[in-house]
């Protein structure tokens, strides 16, 4: 067994990002917003802060009181999609229950919308013209490339069918010829289903979900859960020690898929840059 470091592999993209920044003329900006006091969601808007400052992207993060109004958001939002300077826009999810996250994320500008997470990115996305693309499934289909995972015509299964991540890693995966059962929830004979499975991905959000009976000899398991275990231990999906004895691949949690969300939203956010300072516009479909 292997075990795929994405601390590493993300060090290593944020570098040759660092690089592609320094030759541009007009320098990244990335406007964060972070609404409530959700304790996770302040340590991801504080690694984004720190990473795009490592790569020489200008970001400022926003932090508004729990109370916020969704028309307040909305507004927010608004201005920042007219005003140049900005090439990004993110919204940190999840949201206080009183603001609709569908409106949010319809709101934001989709040349600007660095998560992908906006209708038109994920329409483009599902009918085989990416542009942005959500940053976890994003930094997954990275992971395969540097450690030369073919999907051709391997058998996978996604677990968990959530837009951010089990829909668009779904499709990223079909796009590279593999052949994708998106399993949640309701699936039946999910055990059968995932030990027939050259490759896991787990998105399913329950601590150690993922034991060894669920997998087969040499498959790959992608780990992205994020949960606390009875200890209040940071963990993801997979029950790590043994399943790491079958598979020929894995990733850890912490250090696996995490710090490539980061790195891939940095990705996009350069890419924004790059797009509208050249006068692309998303909306356009011929471009
Ligand atoms: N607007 C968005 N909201 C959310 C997204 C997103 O992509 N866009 N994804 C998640 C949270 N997330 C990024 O925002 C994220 C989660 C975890 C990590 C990470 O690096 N995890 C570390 C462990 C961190 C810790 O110690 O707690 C790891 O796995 O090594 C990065 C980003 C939901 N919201």
């Amino acid at each position: 067994m292997k075990i795929i470091d994405g601390k590493a592999l993300a060090a290593k993209l944020q570098e040759e990002l660092r690089v592609r920044v320094e030759g541009m003329a007009v320098k990244p900006a990335l406007m964060v917003i972070l609404v409530g006091d959700n304790s996770a969601s302040q340590v991801y808007v504080r690694n984004k802060a720190r990473a795009a400052e490592r790569i020489g992207i200008k970001s400022e993060t926003l932090f508004l009181p729990e109370s916020t109004s969704e028309a307040e958001l909305l507004n927010l939002i608004d201005k920042y999609n007219a005003d140049e300077q900005w090439h990004g826009i993110l919204v940190q999810l999840p949201l206080p229950a009183q603001i609709d996250e569908d409106k949010v994320l319809l709101a934001i500008d989709p040349n600007k919308d660095v998560d992908g997470f906006h209708p038109m990115n994920m329409g483009r996305l599902w009918t085989g013209q990416p542009v942005m693309v959500p940053s976890t499934p994003a930094g997954v289909m990275e992971m395969f490339k540097a450690y030369d995972i073919s999907l051709e015509g391997k058998q996978a299964v996604v677990l968990g069918r959530s837009n951010i991540v089990g829909k668009p890693m779904a499709q990223l995966m079909m796009d590279q010829n593999a052949t994708v059962t998106l399993c949640h929830s309701r699936t039946q004979g999910l055990k059968a289903i995932c030990q027939k499975a050259d490759i896991i991905v787990s998105a399913i959000g329950q601590a150690e979900f993922v034991k060894a009976d669920f997998v087969k000899e040499g498959a790959v398991v992608i780990d992205v859960g994020m949960n606390r275990n009875a200890e209040g231990k940071l963990c993801g999906d997979v029950a790590f020690d043994e399943v790491a004895e079958k598979a020929s691949l894995i990733t850890p949690v912490p250090g696996g898929v995490g710090p490539m969300t980061i790195t891939m939203l940095m990705k996009q956010t350069v890419t924004a840059c790059e797009r509208l300072t050249a006068g692309f516009d998303n909306e356009r479909v011929d471009k």
